[in-house]
């Protein structure tokens, strides 16, 4: 490996010619045609991925917007919902929507903090290794033939009450204007995804789950292989996760290649076991976004002395091979050489801010008679009374936006945007041919401050913005 020791990793050295193809930048020409097909295939025709001279891929526009007009809704490639927000929100582990209903999901809430879920890392982890959803929590009602949450000690809402909440016996006022989709659960039966519909639970398990699912279909070495992956993941960096999914996203989109290649009848080119030129098109839509290994880019963290960079990125390394090999006795696959890429912010709003805010604002007496019941569960909920659902995924087209301090659009969820997609609004008119740039940091901070976060991005700012400020310095 470039820059640092030599790899822990023995593929790095046997298969050194064919990751390094894996790794190389796609060609101009391959790009151009793939984010032309997906620009049709996503139907915003008003873009353009094209190449600019400082900064390699980029998003320019084809027609003029108007402030304030959708540029772009992106929806995830892969993504994973952070481990510990899994206490504070049930969603669709496809498209990320909020499920269930606004009490199953403050129910949940309450209980999950009761078992002190939310105030100890470790225990979050182990919730989400043996994740608690919904079955897991209903489950529970079979170990004890009174109410199962009766002990519960924070709340002064009694067990039996939460209970109702989330098995669906009591009902909130005015809830049905806030409706959820109902509650999918995984087709291999894990109980650790759950989904908005079936359509998202199959795409999930088409494109992605069934091979990292721990359900009743797994051999029971693989499943705790996986469990004991997850486990790690949990307890170190839940990035891993991410990186299983993108691994297991190439490995089934080169299943279904070879499938259809040998339906075809064609010649699949093998190489050294590895049909290599079929697992590079497998690879393809994660190398459109695909900088540099994850332990070479991840920002040095603030209590890391710089002198120490190169052992620190050793370290993760390392920690990112062991990783690696948890995962691979799980989900061991002869034809893939797989590989850990770059991540980017998941983020959907919480049904529960809207429902307490519509509560709020009801005429009197509505509001008070609704508050009569409402009040208590806002008041054990606390402060973190609606917390977003927040993860990481891979956007294709909006990780081709390049930074601006003077950006034209922004990254903006509007009263619609219910799911996991990235959603980019213009802040201003945008002018045919005009590069369309976003704020990767917040804009109104001072120059010498932007350039400092820029540079955890590996690059220094020269929009107009930066350079008229540096002038006048
Ligand atoms: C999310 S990507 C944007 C797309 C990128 N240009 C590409 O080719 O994939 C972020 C990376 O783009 C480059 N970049 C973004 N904005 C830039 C800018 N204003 N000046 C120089 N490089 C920039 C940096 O390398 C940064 O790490």
């Amino acid at each position: 490996m470039e820059g640092g020791s030599r790899s822990p990793c023995p593929l790095d050295m046997d298969f050194s010619t064919q990751i390094a193809a894996l790794l190389s930048p796609p060609s101009a020409e391959s790009v151009k045609d793939y984010y032309d097909e997906l620009i049709a295939i996503r139907k915003c025709p008003g873009l353009k991925i094209n190449f600019n001279n400082d900064s390699g891929k980029a998003v320019f526009s084809v027609k003029e917007f108007e402030e304030g007009e959708l540029v772009l809704k992106d929806p995830v490639l892969v993504a994973a919902q952070h481990t510990t927000n899994k206490v504070d929100c049930l969603v669709c582990s496809h498209c990320f929507r909020f499920i269930g209903s606004v009490e199953l999901q403050i129910g949940r809430k309450l209980i999950l903090q009761d078992l002190g879920l939310t105030d100890d890392n470790e225990k979050v982890c182990t919730m989400a290794s043996h994740n608690v959803g919904t079955d897991s929590l209903f489950d529970r009602k079979d170990d004890t033939s009174t109410s199962t949450y009766q002990n519960l000690k924070k709340n002064y809402i009694s067990g039996e009450v939460l209970e109702s909440l989330v098995g669906g016996k009591l009902s909130l006022p005015f809830s049905s204007i806030f409706s959820l989709p109902s509650v999918f659960d995984c087709p291999g039966g894990c109980k650790e995804e759950h989904y908005c519909s079936k359509s998202c639970a199959d795409s999930d398990w088409e494109f992605v789950h069934s091979i990292l699912c721990t359900g009743r279909n797994k051999e029971s070495s693989q499943r705790d292989a996986m469990l004991k992956f997850i486990e790690h993941a949990n307890s170190t960096n839940d990035i891993f996760i991410l990186a299983a999914k993108v691994i297991s996203f190439v490995i089934l989109r080169f299943k279904k290649l070879k499938q259809l290649c040998l339906k075809k009848n064609e010649k699949c080119t093998k190489l050294v076991g590895i049909d290599f030129p079929l697992l590079l098109e497998a690879w393809k839509p994660v190398s459109m976004g695909f900088k540099k290994r994850w332990w070479d880019c991840i920002a040095l963290p603030d209590d890391v002395d710089a002198s120490d960079e190169q052992s620190f990125r050793m370290q993760i390394r390392d920690l990112a091979y062991t990783s690696l090999l948890l995962l691979k006795k799980s989900i061991f696959e002869d034809e893939c050489a797989p590989c850990i890429l770059g991540n980017f912010d998941l983020v959907v709003a919480s049904p529960i801010e809207d429902y307490f805010i519509y509560i709020d604002e009801l005429p009197s007496p509505d509001k008070e008679e609704a508050e009569k019941l409402t009040r208590p569960f806002l008041e054990s909920l606390g402060d973190e009374y609606s917390v977003c659902c927040q993860g990481t995924g891979f956007y294709p087209i909006q990780s081709c936006m390049n930074h601006s301090c003077l950006p034209n659009a922004k990254a903006f969820k509007r009263d619609e945007d219910k799911d996991g997609q990235a959603v980019i609004i213009a802040v201003r008119p945008i002018l045919e041919g005009e590069e369309i740039t976003i704020s990767y940091i917040d804009e109104d901070l001072p120059y010498e401050e932007r350039q400092a976060l820029l540079a955890d991005y590996g690059f220094k700012c020269m929009c107009p913005r930066c350079v008229e400020e540096k002038r006048k310095a």
